[in-house]
């Protein structure tokens, strides 16, 4: 965090817990530690160093508290974010919403080319994850193959890397979260390592695992 000291992260609220105080004016970021949507938000929250300005409220999805839905995001679902009096939800909504609404070092490159394959790679984000989870059931890993390589490809676009868009960026954002989960996951029930053959995908996991603000939201092996 911006401050160099390491953030104590609060215990999930439960089906047994109090809301906290809704509508006060306090911006709060509701995650829960396990999933990989809200992931991409609390990384871009602690890049810009609002650890102070945004409040992590975790929920314990196994045991939603009630008052989530009723008095907080209806959708039920995490990520969702209460700012100047307004909740609002959808990770990659989340990122922009950060990005142009508070401070703190900028996640998108001003160059027009960039900004451009920015939009498509955020959007192909979709089309990775049914690629990806289609594999998991199907025989053949084809498909999951074919989406790594345009990944694999999109890291090479602009040959200023190790990041997508040359700097970390939050297209980095909204696909760590879901190559921290595929990657362990592929290599121990299909036998599949994405990094072989793809040289610029092993170098970008590896920068990634420098950057702090994304190492505290990892999960930890242990404790799940
Ligand atoms: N499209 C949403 C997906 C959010 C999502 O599915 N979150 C899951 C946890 S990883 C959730 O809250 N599930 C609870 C539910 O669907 O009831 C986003 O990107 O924010």
């Amino acid at each position: 965090m911006s401050s160099g000291v390491k953030e104590v992260l609060p215990p999930p609220l439960d089906s047994s817990s109090e809301p906290p105080a809704i509508f006060d004016g306090t911006t709060k970021l509701y995650i829960s530690y396990t999933c990989p949507y809200a992931q991409r938000v609390w990384i871009t929250r602690n890049y810009k160093g609002l650890e102070d300005k945004i409040k992590l409220i975790p929920i314990d999805l196994q045991n939603r508290p009630a008052w989530y839905k009723e008095k907080v995001y209806p959708p039920n679902k995490v990520p969702s974010l209460e700012h100047n009096n307004e909740v609002k939800g959808e990770s990659l909504d989340l990122l922009k919403y950060l990005e142009d609404n508070f401070e703190g070092p900028s996640l998108l490159p001003d160059d027009p080319a960039k900004r451009e394959f920015a939009e498509e790679l955020l959007s192909y984000t979709n089309s990775f994850n049914r690629a990806v989870v289609s594999s998991f059931k199907a025989d053949s890993i084809s498909e999951a193959g074919a989406t790594f390589d345009y990944i694999e490809n999109a890291l090479g676009k602009f040959g200023d890397g190790p990041f997508f868009l040359g700097t970390f960026s939050l297209v980095d954002i909204a696909y760590a979260p879901l190559i921290e989960r595929y990657q362990p996951f592929l290599l121990d029930a299909k036998k599949y390592n994405i990094t072989e053959g793809r040289p610029q995908l092993a170098t970008w996991i590896q920068e990634l695992n420098k950057i702090e603000a994304y190492e505290v939201t990892k999960r930890d092996p242990r404790s799940s």
